[in-house]
């Protein structure tokens, strides 16, 4: 113990013969062994505890300090003694904590509670300290204790935890947590200062291509990189935070007007419009931009988000690489896909889908020799509902699952009743969504499907997109390995409009490649498109692939198709696609009005 008063103790030399000769005397000298040996003890303890221990007078001036006191801060016992308190804990001695706790410690004796303290080397550290008071037989303070742990290791885990919590990993942004934390003060803070917030939500134009093209790595760089650069645009009271993938959103606190919004806006475009080089390739990325603002377009900042999400849609709508504001017609629109995907969770157990069919017809025979089952909905509210509109809502939602599952079951049980019925023997082609394709067992349960119908796997089909194929292109190789060595028939719908890559296509174990009727509608007035198309057609014979166009409206796609050696033709010219009824028909008389092209089937 470092006992900085100089008090003396007097040692007893022998305290035996007392006892003897004075029996009380001795029962004195007992005592004062007892509390010599307790005050060894206390000083021991005092010694050894990691814990630091202050004893201060009643005017705070330092007494006494124990060994861990100097190990944490620095200071000697000749360093402190006889010195004022505020010579250590600047916190503890500035006038707020001196007048409200030490009032509070004076009344009730002790006070806990974290604080700042700061090392001999002028370091600071944060502590665990408690203060208790001894005080007099009158009640006066005779002495202040002091007793802290050195936390700031814990301080730093806890930091780094929360840190964590807080930021994405890739970019150190802050995640969408701590988004919603600072939109929520934002709002506040200008509701007070009658100012206005904007919500920007910015997400990058194709990045997914740039991700599978490149790679992961690459991908995950740029994003850093777009990151860094959103960052430097605006100011330092800006709140930039990644929600995920190549979503960023942006919070503007304090703004006058909403063309401030507008201005920040265009400077965002610009500065994420740059060429990046990243590991030694050039990417032109572009992004587009929804903008909200509080109060405008709302006070809740979930909404504030939602609806510059909807804005930035539109942006992508509107031909990518620019910004839109959030209006109402907007809302409008986010309300009734709300509606929409509220009706298709009922569709299927209201039996509101039916499927129609189109022929494929084979060029050389004339015959129809496959159907593509396209879905319906017929919903008694709002009558018939595109595909085009309510399958990306059901991608979206998860609902394509068991809608997909409910096709295939229903296009199998056509096919196999037109085969009871003993029409020719007819392959049906059915469309597949990434979700679907992806979904785990999905080859058992068509394996199961096929099996219920007493159909071979041969009969089914499965159109995949080259956008779904080329998502995770190893990925799908293996997946499609999977379905082919089932037997089934596998087919690249909307080819041409991807990024297949030749390499690419050599490997997917695919049995046809359709070419996408944005290329087949212009092949008599744009030269492009024809090369394009007769390109597709010479590539897919080297390669062993049947080709199928679709989107055929006229005599003349269709004659240079022919003339092209496209193996098959899907389109308006031959037939729309029709209720499974008129297929039956069609099978069997098989002809286009006009006679200028005449199928038989059989
Ligand atoms: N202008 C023109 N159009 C033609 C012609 N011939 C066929 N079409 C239309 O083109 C679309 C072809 O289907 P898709 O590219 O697979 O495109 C389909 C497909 O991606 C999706 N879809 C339809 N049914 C299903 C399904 O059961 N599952 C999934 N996942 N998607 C489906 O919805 C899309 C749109 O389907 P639909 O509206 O039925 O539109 C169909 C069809 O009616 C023609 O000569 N000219």
């Amino acid at each position: 113990m470092q006992d900085l008063s100089s008090s003396d103790q007097q040692i007893d030399p022998d305290a035996t013969n007392y006892k003897k000769i004075h029996p009380v005397w001795g029962q004195e000298r007992n005592d004062t062994r007892q509390k010599e040996r307790q005050l060894r003890l206390f000083a021991h303890i005092f010694d050894s505890v990691n814990e630091g221990i202050i004893v201060t007078d009643a005017d705070k001036n330092m007494l006494f300090i124990n060994p861990a006191f100097s190990t944490i801060t620095g200071y000697s016992a000749n360093d402190l003694i006889g010195k004022n308190l505020n010579l250590l804990h600047l916190g503890l001695m500035d006038d707020a904590f001196s007048q409200d706790t030490w009032r509070s410690i004076n009344e009730t004796g002790r006070w806990q509670g974290e604080m700042i303290g700061r090392r001999k080397n002028d370091e600071s550290y944060a502590e665990c300290l408690s203060i208790s008071t001894m005080k007099n037989e009158l009640g006066e303070v005779s002495y202040y204790i002091g007793v802290f742990s050195d936390i700031s290791e814990r301080k730093a885990a806890e930091e780094r935890v929360a840190y964590v919590v807080l930021h994405d990993f890739l970019t150190n942004l802050p995640n969408g947590l701590l988004l919603q934390d600072r939109l929520a003060q934002a709002i506040s803070h200008a509701g007070r200062e009658k100012h206005k917030v904007a919500v920007m939500c910015l997400d990058l134009d194709h990045f997914k291509v740039i991700n599978d093209m490149l790679g992961h790595l690459v991908g995950d760089k740029l994003l850093q990189e777009v990151a860094r650069r959103i960052s430097s645009v605006g100011r330092a009271s800006d709140t930039v935070s990644r929600r995920g993938g190549d979503e960023f959103v942006i919070i503007l606190p304090d703004l006058e007007t909403v063309d401030d919004a507008a201005v920040i806006a265009v400077k965002l475009l610009n500065a994420i419009s740059g060429l990046c080089m990243i590991d030694g390739n050039e990417i032109k990325i572009t992004t587009s931009i929804g903008i909200s603002i509080f109060p405008e377009d709302g006070c809740d900042g979930d909404y504030l988000i939602k609806y510059a999400d909807a804005a930035m849609y539109h942006a992508k709508k509107n031909g990518r690489n620019n910004y839109q504001f959030f209006t109402n017609e907007m809302n409008q629109l986010a309300l009734e896909r709300m509606s929409i995907e509220r009706k298709l969770r009922h569709a299927i157990e209201r039996q509101e889908f039916c499927l129609h069919y189109q022929p494929q017809v084979d060029l050389r025979s004339g015959r129809i020799i496959g159907v593509e089952a396209l879905l319906r909905w017929n919903n008694p509210e709002t009558g018939m509902i595109s595909p085009g509109y309510f399958i990306p809502i059901a991608e979206e939602t998860g609902l394509i699952i068991p809608i997909g599952e409910w096709v295939l079951r229903e296009a199998c049980r056509q096919n196999s009743e037109w085969r009871m019925l003993g029409l020719p023997e007819l392959t049906v082609a059915v469309n597949l969504s990434a979700v679907q394709f992806r979904q785990n067992n999905f080859g058992e349960m068509i394996k199961t499907i096929l099996c219920e119908n007493g159909l071979e796997p041969s009969a089914l089909e499965l159109e995949i997109t080259e956008g779904v194929v080329m998502q995770n292109a190893e990925a799908s190789i293996a997946l499609l390995l999977e379905l082919k060595t089932m037997g089934l028939k596998l087919v690249v719908d909307d080819f041409g409009t991807g990024y297949s890559s030749l390499s690419y296509l050599k490997r997917f174990p695919i049995d046809k490649l359709k070419i996408d009727q944005s290329f087949v509608r212009d092949i008599i007035v744009d030269s492009d498109d024809a090369v394009i198309v007769s390109t597709i057609i010479n590539m897919a014979r080297t390669l062993k692939l049947k080709v199928i166009a679709e989107g055929v409206e006229t005599a003349e796609q269709l004659s240079f198709l022919k003339y092209q050696e496209c193996d098959e033709i899907q389109g308006y010219y031959f037939s729309q696609p029709v209720p499974p009824e008129k297929i039956n028909s069609l099978l069997v008389s098989g002809y286009k009005e006009g006679n200028q092209w005449l199928y038989v089937s059989k």
